[in-house]
């Protein structure tokens, strides 16, 4: 497998800091944006104002507004634009090379995980899952990071992994693609919660009664998936929870404090808030839950607040009148 050249479609946060990292990697990197004037821009200043600003791009970073025949192509659009931004792409650029999928979601209507959506629109294409703790500015900025890179066959993980690895990016293999998936999804909507409570002011011994009951319901979530309950002791698991539900740099997280303290979601988003993809994956989330036959209250918790059918304090009353159980 030919794994030198690199295109990562998705302008924003998140794909300019990939790109970023795979020019670190030594790699040879077509960042995909929008429009013409878009690319021209970032290639004239080196900075990807709009989205990473003040954070100058290596020389082997190349803004172009259209995809390219690449080795290697990553996906770094919020998770409901993904089919849309695959249904516009030439087959053969995806055809038979890896596809890395780094966007955290679950589809509303399909209730599909991101490689799911891959497996419908390209087929052919290998599938990737990245995931893990990992903000997108200290990512690009080369502070020290480590993710999960979940693919099916063990050789061509280890190989991406090593086509992907530089200085302050590594990316550990991994076979499991639904329990990362999943992880992934699910840790956006346990940081709506983990900020509403910080929102509300509820204090930090019920964060991490949230943290710890919002791990034990992901493992249910991820083994009636079919998924490992193993991989959530990893990076995408355990590393991006702790790391989203308890830094107010987090978009999920900052989000929740807006609707502990009251808000209306149709009021935070309203006020031009950042991509916080809980708010999409909460309700597909509590879909996929109930058609699973799986228990989540505190899914269900954040679909209801999300969706502005309860407020924080009698949610709060209801979970914690909850039949008393054993915690295995
Ligand atoms: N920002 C971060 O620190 C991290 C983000 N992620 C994930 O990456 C995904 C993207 O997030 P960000 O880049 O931060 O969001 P963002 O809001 O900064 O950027 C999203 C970009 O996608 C582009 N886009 C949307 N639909 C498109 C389409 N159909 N075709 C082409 N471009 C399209 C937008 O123009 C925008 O440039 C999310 O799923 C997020 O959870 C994952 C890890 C870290
Ligand atoms: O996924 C992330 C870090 O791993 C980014 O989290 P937010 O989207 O909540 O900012």
């Amino acid at each position: 497998m030919r794994l030198e050249t690199v295109a990562v479609i998705g302008g924003g946060a998140w794909g300019t800091a990939l790109a970023q990292a795979a020019a670190m990697a030594g790699r040879q990197v077509t960042l995909v944006v929008r429009t013409q004037e878009q690319a021209e821009a970032i290639n004239a200043t080196r900075i990807n104002a709009a989205a990473l600003p003040g954070q100058a791009l290596l020389p082997n970073v190349r803004a172009v507004p259209a995809l390219d025949a690449a080795d290697i192509v990553i996906l770094a659009v919020p998770a409901q634009s993904t089919r849309t931004l695959l249904s516009g792409l030439e087959p053969a650029l995806l055809a038979d090379r890896p596809v890395v999928l780094s966007a955290k979601g679950l589809e509303t209507g399909t209730l599909a995980r991101q490689s799911e959506v891959l497996a419908d629109m390209a087929p052919d294409a290998m599938p990737f899952v990245l995931s893990g703790p990992s903000f997108a500015v200290d990512v690009a900025s080369g502070r020290p990071t480590a993710v999960t890179l979940a693919g099916d066959d063990a050789s061509d993980t280890s190989d991406l992994a090593a086509a992907l690895a530089g200085p302050s990016f590594r990316p550990y293999a991994a076979d499991d693609r639904i329990g990362v998936e999943i992880a992934g999804a699910l840790k956006n909507v346990y940081a709506l919660a983990c900020g509403a409570v910080e929102g509300a002011d509820l204090g930090a011994s019920a964060r991490a009664a949230l943290i710890a009951r919002g791990y034990a319901e992901m493992a249910r979530m991820v083994t009636a998936m079919g998924g490992s309950a193993h991989t959530l002791t990893g990076l995408a698991g355990l590393g991006d929870l702790t790391l989203t539900c308890t830094s107010v740099q987090s978009r999920n997280y900052q989000f929740g404090m807006a609707l502990g303290a009251g808000r209306s979601t149709a009021d935070i988003l309203a006020s031009g808030a950042k991509l916080a993809e809980g708010v999409a994956t909460a309700p597909v989330a509590a879909a996929l839950a109930r058609s699973l036959g799986v228990e989540a209250p505190l899914i269900d918790a954040v679909d209801a607040v999300v969706a502005g059918k309860a407020n924080i304090a009698t949610i709060v009353a209801g979970l914690m009148s909850r039949p008393l159980k054993r915690e295995a």
